[in-house]
């Protein structure tokens, strides 16, 4: 083939298409020399036109129709399985805006770095143009962003996990604020050259401009590297919009929860990634009368509702859910929910052209094609899906989806959760003194590192409001943020109550203490009844915990020595970590908060 062979198809923008979105995409087209501009109007026919060009090309296999009807296997490049933090960068004007928590870059440097990089890197692909809105179209917590992408597997993720197509593009205005996010897997084609199932690049930069209100990602395709709506805009960057316009972006789950009595509460819950938010969003209460509905399961767009109470809506349309460890037996509503029409990432493919993970049942097929394509047996020894395996689902499709999910006003927060992955130390639930306390739980969450993550599994690590890797500016200024925001509550006479729990203490031997998942409905009670004012709680040095017998175990196969062991507080071990919070806080350099910092001396002195 020569080079007049080249052929540029550039569709143009749409009637109506605001005149800086049509110039900026004009500009990445001329930055990336695509061989075709496409804009997504998020319909049917143009999802099933991608999913069936990813089929014949070796990105996506079509599982069985008989048993998971309208369902398709991805499998990565092996290089491509996780978020990457060494390659997540914070470009503020000023480092001291990232914080110690966040990789800073000069935004100078990266913009010329990221230019060059992204100089002809979609040669030979196809430019997909995805406007989105995160929230319900038109409410007024709704924010809205365009990316650009230069993968299908992407595209077509986020026309699962958004609102995204024609209608997102019509909101946007000349007045509009809008996020731009540019997306290249960093993989040109030469002309007649063949792709691969899952093109990447060993270079990856996931690069967020503030002040801009930028994105660009650059090498990867993983969905929390790429799928750029999620992690990278609804937190990393809203984040900063929100400490700017005086609201929360959090990784949070939400959930509406009816008690016995017919009363009805919001939960907002935020924990590090894999370590139960979607799990405990699509929870089955195992005590009678109770019943918990989906509002969201990872993140949460929080501010103060014009009747002055906290409010908040689920910016997302998907889930994208750890496949591991989600089975009948822990999570029959996610298994529900994954009935069909889901794209599965890195899980095993079986016989019956059905998928497979560990967790999904008790005991593995006899043989499976592991998710890097290769023949896998129980004897193995390795396991046949990845451990960050994903599901990408529509949040529709959940038998336990709330009425009020899509509630343009947000719903009323009446009980926030901060917890982690601790083998030791923190206890089932502890409820905070008061608002300044609570931001102090959520301060020095620490959790042990997972899967969702490139890095070391297990490893203690400080996770501040499990927004860690997420939060767009200085940690510090972030718990500053809450404070403001509990004092402005508590003018208006209504300030949600903070707990802290811990799904993953375990005992001497190993095992854990809490059966977990349905059980954690046990946890939910004690919480809202506390919020009902039905229930009193006793002090310990860590905060409220339930009076002894509170907490309802009737019928519950726990042991007393193990119940006990849940809630032990170790004076030695906590003053341990207490001095290295007080080291973590030294790290912000002046920054924390009076209020928070406070809270330490505060636990110190009751620890004695
Ligand atoms: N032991 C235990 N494991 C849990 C519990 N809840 C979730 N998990 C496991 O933790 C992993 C991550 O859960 P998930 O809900 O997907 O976490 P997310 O990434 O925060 O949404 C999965 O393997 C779950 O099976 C629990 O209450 N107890
Ligand atoms: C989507 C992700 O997160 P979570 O594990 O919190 O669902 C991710 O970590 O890429
Ligand atoms: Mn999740």
């Amino acid at each position: 083939m020569s080079i007049a062979a080249v052929t540029r198809s550039f569709s143009p923008a749409p009637d109506g298409t605001d005149a800086a979105v049509a110039q900026w995409v004009d500009d990445i087209a001329a930055l990336t020399l695509p061989d075709r501009v496409v804009w997504c109007d998020g319909s049917k026919a143009e999802w099933d036109a991608l999913a069936k060009a990813m089929v014949e090309a070796g990105t996506l296999i079509k599982l069985n129709a008989e048993h998971r009807p309208y369902s398709f296997l991805a499998r990565s490049d092996p290089s491509d399985v996780a978020r990457i933090e060494e390659r997540t960068f914070i470009c503020s004007v000023d480092p001291s805006d990232a914080g110690p928590t966040n990789n800073w870059a000069d935004p100078v440097e990266m913009r010329s770095t990221l230019e060059g990089l992204f100089d002809g890197s979609m040669r030979g692909r196809t430019l997909y143009v995805v406007p989105f809105s995160m929230g319900p179209i038109g409410s007024p917590l709704s924010r809205l962003g365009v990316q650009v992408t230069d993968s299908p597997y992407v595209v077509a993720s986020m026309g699962i996990m958004t609102r995204m197509g024609s209608e997102a593009l019509q909101q946007i205005g000349p007045s509009t604020p809008w996020v731009r996010a540019i997306h290249s897997v960093g993989a040109p084609l030469a002309l007649g050259q063949a792709d691969v199932p899952w093109p990447c690049n060993d270079t990856k930069y996931i690069s967020h401009f503030p002040e801009s209100r930028e994105i660009w990602s650059f090498g990867s395709a993983y969905g929390g590297n790429a799928i750029l709506a999620k992690k990278a805009f609804a937190l990393r960057i809203a984040s900063v919009m929100a400490r700017d316009e005086g609201w929360l972006a959090e990784h949070m789950l939400l959930i509406k929860v009816t008690n016995p009595r017919g009363r009805v509460f919001h939960v907002a819950a935020a924990f590090p990634s894999a370590c139960g938010k979607t799990n405990l969003a699509m929870l089955s209460p195992s005590i009678p009368g109770w019943t918990v509905e989906t509002v969201g399961d990872d993140i949460a767009w929080l501010g103060r509702g014009a009747d002055g109470r906290l409010r908040a809506i689920n910016p997302e349309a998907g889930f994208f859910g750890v496949a591991p460890g989600t089975g009948y037996s822990t999570n029959q509503t996610a298994m529900d929910t994954l009935w069909g029409n889901t794209i599965f990432t890195n899980v095993a493919l079986r016989e019956d052209g059905d998928v497979w993970w560990e967790g999904m049942s008790d005991t593995p097929p006899a043989r499976l094609i592991d998710w890097e394509g290769k023949e896998w047996t129980p004897a193995s020894g390795r396991p046949a899906a990845h451990p960050n395996s994903r599901f990408t689902v529509a949040a529709r499709q959940c038998p336990s989806i709330s009425d009020d999910w899509e509630d343009p006003q947000g719903v009323v927060i009446d009980a926030i959760i901060f917890g982690g992955r601790r083998a030791t130390n923190v206890p089932l639930v502890v409820e905070a003194r008061d608002w300044e306390h609570g931001v102090y739980l959520g301060a020095t969450i620490s959790s042990e590192r997972t899967a969702a993550a490139e890095g070391t599994l297990g490893e203690l690590r400080r996770d501040p409001f499990a927004m860690a890797p997420f939060c767009g500016y200085n940690m510090a200024d972030h718990w500053a943020h809450w404070l403001a925001v509990g004092q402005e509550l508590r003018r208006s006479g209504s300030v949600p109550r903070i707990f802290q729990v811990n799904w993953f203490r375990k005992g001497a031997d190993g095992r854990f203490l809490w059966p977990g998942f349905a059980e954690n409905s046990r946890v939910l009670e004690w919480i809202l009844e506390r919020v009902d004012g039905q229930v009193a709680a006793t002090e310990s040095p860590l905060g409220l915990v339930p009076a002894p017998g509170d907490l309802n175990t009737e019928g519950l196969d726990v042991s007393e020595a193990d119940l006990a062991e849940l809630f032990a507080v170790d004076a030695d071990s906590w003053r341990a970590e207490a001095d290295d919070t007080a080291a973590f806080f030294d790290s912000f350099e002046g920054r924390v908060p009076e209020a928070v910092s406070r809270q330490l001396e505060v636990l110190r002195a009751k620890l004695g």
